[in-house]
């Protein structure tokens, strides 16, 4: 239906296809083709990522519970299931080399607040496929973390994988990221787990900040829908504040390298060990989104509110669609989580991925996913003065409501009284 989503550098690919065998001393005569398997395969990185492998040579399987949405190229099979279903991870791990596993819930809106299927496909999820890489003799596997494994609401400049610990699981207020913490640390302790028949699973993480690219489905199209709702009118949080991105292209050459990495031939360099990858940039939200309301023809977000207020309109939100949801879907706006991430600095360092993995990021602009995304989709008109202004109203009536009733949940005054200030 659609082209395939970029994948990597020529140098990665021909990594990736030309791994050699392991417990093999690296042979001149030609290795044969290892088959990977990606779990999460379906989604825009592991598709991403299957499809790049599969341009290598490289047979892939993605695995999924949901269909890709873009077509498969040859080299790839698709398997649909649930990284839950142990039967079905068994048959399909049989004569794996290696396994990314990227398959996660919870990562944005509403997603974020289903704190049972988190829970189960992020952790049990890992579980097993830790469990039965062992039992099929799977000798590789990468997870793909986040950086929200560190980063919790404290700031965090500059951090590297061994002066930044953990943030405190019992810390963490959304689930994705205690559970992707957990799911990071089942898998690095796999590491070195006797196989069967001899020889060992190694094992590595990966943690992205927020993916772009072109077709990206998770961030950019609900951005897109905000700022033609006139929801983004507000900017909030320090102007200082900075975040990493990281484009898909270099990500998932970070994987290729990393698969790499877990081979005897690059010394089992990655084994047991941690990387944060990114573009290499830090940015400001609001001043990285810039294009996207330029190119929707859109003005860029003018009224400065106290992040403190955004943050108990995101509590409100959040809470309200908990109460409702037996009745009906009512998608936060912003989670809190979010919030703290647009408005406080977590920039990390990829100096270990380049020192050990070889990783050098290419250059991309925000500006090209941007120009992508708006031709896919109609430009909208312009609207009126008079309607743009009706809208900024309504729009303050909902925040100011959305905060009054904030003030009044968290019992900082009664509803009428906060009604009454506000
Ligand atoms: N997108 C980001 O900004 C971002 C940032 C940091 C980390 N990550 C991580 O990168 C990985 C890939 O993210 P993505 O952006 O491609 O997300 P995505 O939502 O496009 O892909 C995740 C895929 O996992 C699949 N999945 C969910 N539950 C499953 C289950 N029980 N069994 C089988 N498949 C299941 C989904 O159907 C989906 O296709 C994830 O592990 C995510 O946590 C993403």
């Amino acid at each position: 239906m659609k082209s395939n989503p970029p994948g990597s550098s020529p140098e990665a690919c021909k990594a990736a296809g030309q791994a050699p065998q392991q417990k093999t001393q690296a042979k001149p005569t030609k290795v044969a083709r290892q088959k990977v398997l990606v779990t999460g395969g379906g989604g825009y990185l592991g598709f991403s990522l299957g499809s790049h492998l599969a341009k290598s040579g490289t047979p892939v399987i993605l695995l999924d519970r949901r269909r890709p949405q873009w077509e498969l190229s040859p080299e790839t099979e698709f398997i649909q299931a649930d990284v839950r279903d142990e039967e079905a991870l068994y048959r399909a791990f049989k004569g794996v080399d290696c396994v990314f596993h990227m398959a996660s819930y919870g990562l944005s809106g509403a997603e974020k607040l289903q704190k049972e299927q988190i829970e189960s496909i992020n952790v049990g999820g890992t579980k097993l496929v830790i469990d039965v890489c062992v039992r099929q003799r799977v000798p590789r596997l990468i997870y793909t973390s986040t950086v929200n494994v560190a980063f919790g609401g404290k700031p965090i400049e500059q951090g590297d994988e061994d002066s930044v610990p953990y943030f405190p699981l019992d810390e963490h207020i959304d689930h994705y990221s205690r559970t992707k913490a957990i799911a990071d640390q089942l898998t690095l302790m796999a590491n070195g787990t006797p196989l069967p028949g001899g020889g060992a699973l190694r094992t590595c993480v990966l943690r992205p900040p927020g993916i772009y690219g072109p077709e990206e489905q998770r961030h950019l199209p609900r951005v897109a829908g905000h700022i033609k709702k006139r929801l983004f009118m507000f900017r909030f949080g320090d102007r200082k504040a900075r975040m990493n991105w990281v484009h898909v292209h270099n990500l998932v050459q970070a994987h290729v390298l990393a698969a790499e990495a877990l081979t005897a031939a690059k010394g089992y360099v990655a084994s047991g060990q941690a990387y944060y990858i990114n573009d290499g940039e830090s940015v400001n939200l609001f001043e990285w989104m810039a294009p996207l309301f330029e190119k929707l023809g859109y003005s860029q977000p003018w009224i400065q509110v106290p992040t403190s207020w955004v943050y108990l309109t995101a509590a409100v939100m959040e809470h309200l669609h908990l109460a409702l949801r037996p009745i009906c879907c009512l998608p936060p706006l912003l989670t809190r989580s979010e919030v703290r991430s647009v408005a406080v600095t977590h920039t990390f360092q990829i100096a270990k991925a380049r020192a050990q993995l070889g990783y050098a990021p290419d250059k991309f602009k925000f500006a090209d996913a941007v120009e992508l995304y708006v031709q896919s989709t109609t430009r909208r008109p312009r609207g009126s003065a008079a309607r743009t202004l009706l809208r900024l109203l309504l729009g303050l009536l909902l925040f100011l409501g959305l905060l009054a009733l904030a003030l009044h949940f968290l019992g900082l005054q009664p509803l009428h009284s906060s009604v009454e200030r506000l």
